[in-house]
């Protein structure tokens, strides 16, 4: 299968220190990835490379001709707003508004497909909600439910089944599962391993850099976690980044 993305030789940080180094690798399109290792190890800092939140220090992400806009993202739900006064409906179409725009006004066929979503995930009788009143597991739901709408070919996925019941993770997980059979790119940071096992064949052990990446039951060995977290203690939050190979903040 052809790279949906290609990470050549990436490094991403803040104010220059890096925090994901050197990294290099690809995710084949339809590929079920679990991005996993230590607090701290770079997991939100790649997906926002990915998305194009942030931009590469060195290096480049390719995303198979993709624009940044095409690939849906749930971030981590402590980087949601919940004070901001908005309704669940609003919030999950604003997954349309790559199609709508910010400002067209949603038409009936996109209310219908947000109600429809909405009905996805279980939330229907949800939509007049304020969303600062949504229990956590209501409100990885919710964003379930605008990744949805997106219809997006690559799905990043960071940390989407924290705070969530037992039950709500079945179902999200079926989600996941469809969107993978749909031939979707789907890539989540987990710290669940037993979760990871049981649903994503692949994984990528992150440590600042790869420790290890290919097939889930080859990549979560005792070994390469303990080296996992061997180098994530290890690693200088207040490095620069290295001068050899820094070239110009650009978009990848
Ligand atoms: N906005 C930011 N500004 C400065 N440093 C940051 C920022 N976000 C993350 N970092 C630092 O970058 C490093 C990687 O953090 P990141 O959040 O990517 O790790 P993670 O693997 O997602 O962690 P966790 O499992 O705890 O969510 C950490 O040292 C973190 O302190």
């Amino acid at each position: 299968m052809a790279a949906q993305l290609r990470f050549n030789n990436v490094t991403l940080g803040y104010d220059r220190h890096p925090a994901v180094h050197h990294l290099s690798g690809e995710v084949p399109g339809g590929a079920l990835l679990a991005v996993v290792g230590p607090n701290g190890a770079g997991k939100s800092t790649l997906f926002r490379g990915i998305v194009g939140i942030l931009k590469p220090l060195s290096g480049s992400i390719d995303r198979g001709g993709l624009d940044v806009r095409d690939i849906a993202y749930l971030p981590q739900s402590a980087d949601i707003d919940r004070s901001f006064p908005i309704s669940v409906f609003d919030f999950v179409g604003t997954g349309l508004w790559r199609t709508s725009g910010a400002f067209g006004g949603l038409g009936k066929a996109a209310r219908s497909k947000i109600v429809q979503a909405l009905g996805a995930v279980g939330l229907s009788g949800f939509e007049n909600r304020n969303i600062g009143t949504l229990s956590g597991g209501q409100t990885q739901r919710m964003l379930f439910a605008r990744v949805l709408l997106q219809d997006a070919r690559v799905i990043v996925l960071d940390e989407p089944f924290n705070a969530v019941d037992a039950r709500t993770i079945d179902d999200l997980v079926g989600l996941v599962g469809r969107w993978h059979a749909e031939g979707r790119t789907v890539i989540a940071a987990l710290h669940d391993m037993d979760l990871v096992r049981a649903s994503f064949p692949d994984t990528l052990l992150l440590a600042r850099t790869a420790v290890a990446w290919g097939r889930t039951d080859e990549v979560l060995t005792a070994a390469n976690q303990a080296e996992a977290r061997r180098m994530c203690e290890a690693f200088d939050d207040g490095a620069a980044a290295c001068t050899a190979d820094v070239s110009p903040s650009r978009a990848a």
